[in-house]
């Protein structure tokens, strides 16, 4: 073992004549032991032997590299990313980002703030935790962050790179967007009234009969509707029929996917492996195959129809209608008619079950409802959408129930353009942006301090009208629909169809909790949930349903058999 310096130490004293303190020999005074070239000073590598030995031009350009590295790193934007939980090796931040009681907990938004950042498998991944982040980057930058993120198998693979809700934005998407606006736009789903009041009572009556499957019958009434507003499909009466148990099929596989069970998402080089080597590509190619066939068949039928029945109001018969105009190829228009299914299936049904939660969990709120039906629509008829204005509270629960208890809590992830900054945050070229909507339902700058809580009231005005909700929340009173250019185009639908299903619901029935067997009241836990994919449903909970008065069954009676006509 050596002590002090190496033997040839003439270089080094150049170098430190033209930088001096940058290595200056006399502070090695003290110099500790010398090991392998090494000088080392208390404990702390400084300087190796292989450059000391480096010629000075050479030591120059490695110094100017240094000193390049410092200030680029210094510089680097990368340095103001929003804050960030602490990570793993390899997969980072993934079980953050799949959490979802954790990410909607009020212990993520206080230890992280307004944006946070998740680093996915090397995935930068920015989450907005409040309404003003969200609004601001999302809603009045959409021109920067209305793309999606890349999902090579539920878009590229399953929907053959043209499913609306999952495309990046571009000249396809924007005329598929045009198109489904234009059919679905507050005016124009006036259209599926009848569709819609059918299906009401169809549900009461099957709420009635059978309370127990409640959450098969919200299934059931939201897969029909669907189906006979984009095909014109007869009624279903069980839910269990072959299309649709086919598209639900198909659904589920591809609602697994969407999350990131697969790791082509992360590592899209495993694209290129060939199919006998991968499972999932074998998979996911007999998904789109099968996903292809359905919803050619479903189209071409109503194609069909058109020209033997003529035309009835349906998506689908709009979009043949309007091809010249909206420039969309037949596969194009099979597949933008396909994903209305996906699309509003099981977010009607999950609010549905939410909204039933809240009537038993706060029976004064259903109490206020019946009061005010009772006032406006009396008890010899069923509500009807010509009731609607005159309904506020009804809409409150409604509007209530999508800001408490978000079906789908992050939204859908969309994706900056180009490098953007909020407050001073970072937010990288690429980077998926996802809202975190339960926290933006839930902003107690927005909300109040009793943000958290159930109370429709706070969408009615001191006589009791409907208020506009907070300008963030496109006065809708809360953000369940998202954000910006990629907002849920069925929204008016979505609301016009819990609208008079609740309506009617209420009309006719008492909601009740279940009881234990000493007759105890058991009411539900309303922060329970089991997750399906991305989405949210509430635990299953017992539930009591009854007639409000005697009156009830025969008036249903009357309107179903008036359908039947
Ligand atoms: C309560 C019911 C519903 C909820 C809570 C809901 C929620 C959402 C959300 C959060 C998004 C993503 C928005 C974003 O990226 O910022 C979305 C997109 C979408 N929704 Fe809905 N939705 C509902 C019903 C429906 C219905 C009934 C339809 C159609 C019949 C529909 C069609 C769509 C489509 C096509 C998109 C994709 C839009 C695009 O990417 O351009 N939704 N929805």
């Amino acid at each position: 073992m050596t002590y002090g310096f190496p033997p040839d130490t003439s270089a080094l004293r150049k170098f430190t004549d033209w930088f001096p303190g940058v290595y200056n020999a006399s502070s090695y005074a003290p110099a500790v032991p010398l090991d392998g070239g090494t000088a080392v000073r208390e404990g702390v590598a400084v300087y190796s032997l292989p450059l000391v030995t480096l010629s000075l031009p050479l030591q120059g350009i490695l110094f100017c590299l240094l000193v390049a590295f410092i200030v680029s790193y210094a510089m680097s934007s990368w340095r103001w990313l929003p804050p960030q939980p602490r990570r793993l090796p390899i997969i980072g931040n993934l079980f953050q980002l799949t959490d979802k009681r954790w990410l909607c907990s009020r212990d993520c938004k206080e230890r992280f703030g307004e944006v946070m950042y998740l680093d996915v498998l090397g995935k930068p991944t920015i989450i907005f935790n409040s309404l003003k982040s969200a609004s601001e980057v999302l809603e009045h930058r959409a021109s920067n962050s209305s793309g999606r993120p890349r999902l090579i198998v539920t878009n590229e693979i399953l929907l053959g790179g043209i499913g609306i809700a999952l495309m990046d934005h571009g000249e396809l998407w924007r005329r598929m967007r045009r198109a489904a606006h234009e059919a679905l736009t507050k005016a124009a789903v006036q259209r599926y009234y009848p569709i819609q009041t059918k299906e009401a009572t169809i549900l009461v009556s099957a709420l009635l009969a059978n309370p127990e499957n409640r959450e098969q019958h919200f299934q059931r009434t939201a897969a029909s509707a669907i189906m006979s507003i984009t095909y014109d499909y007869p009624t279903l009466t069980s839910g269990k029929e072959k299309a649709v148990q086919d598209i639900d099929r198909i659904l589920n596989w591809a609602s697994r996917a969407t999350v990131g069970t697969s790791l082509v998402e992360f590592f899209p080089w495993m694209i290129h492996i060939p199919q006998r080597f991968a499972k999932w590509k074998r998979e996911a190619l007999k998904q789109a195959a099968k996903r292809s066939e359905i919803y050619l068949r479903l189209f071409n039928r109503v194609k069909i129809d058109l020209v033997s029945v003529g035309v009835r109001p349906s998506f689908s018969a709009s979009l043949i209608e309007h091809q010249d105009r909206h420039r969309l190829s037949e596969r194009e228009m099979a597949y933008l008619a396909g994903q209305l299914y996906g699309a509003g299936f099981e977010t009607t049904s999950t609010s549905l079950m939410w909204w039933t939660l809240a009537m038993v969990a706060f029976p004064e709120v259903q109490r206020r409802a019946h009061a005010e039906l009772d006032a406006v629509v009396g008890r010899a008829r069923l509500p009807t959408y010509a009731d609607a204005p005159r309904l506020p509270y009804v809409w409150a629960i409604i509007r209530e129930v999508l800001r408490w208890r978000p079906t789908l809590r992050l939204g859908l992830a969309h994706r900056a353009a180009e490098d953007d900054w909020y407050d001073g945050m970072f937010i990288p070229k690429g980077a998926t942006c996802m809202a975190n909507i339960w926290h933006c339902n839930h902003d107690r700058a927005v909300f109040g301090d009793d943000a958290d809580e159930f109370k429709p009231e706070r969408h009615l005005g001191d006589h009791g009208e409907l208020l506009p909700g907070p300008k963030e929340t496109n006065q809708e009173g809360h953000v369940s629909f998202g954000f910006g250019r990629r907002a849920c185009v069925g929204r008016h639908l979505a609301n016009e169809s819990l609208f008079i299903r609740t309506a009617r619901i209420l009309w006719a029935a008492t909601l009740k909790c279940g009881r234990d067997e000493n007759g105890k009241e058991q009411p539900p836990d309303t922060n329970a949930f089991v997750e399906i994919g991305v989405f949210t449903r509430p635990q299953p909970f017992d539930c009591i349903i009854t007639p409000r008065f005697p009156g009830v069954q025969s008036i249903l009676v009357e309107e179903r058999e008036s359908f039947e006509d």
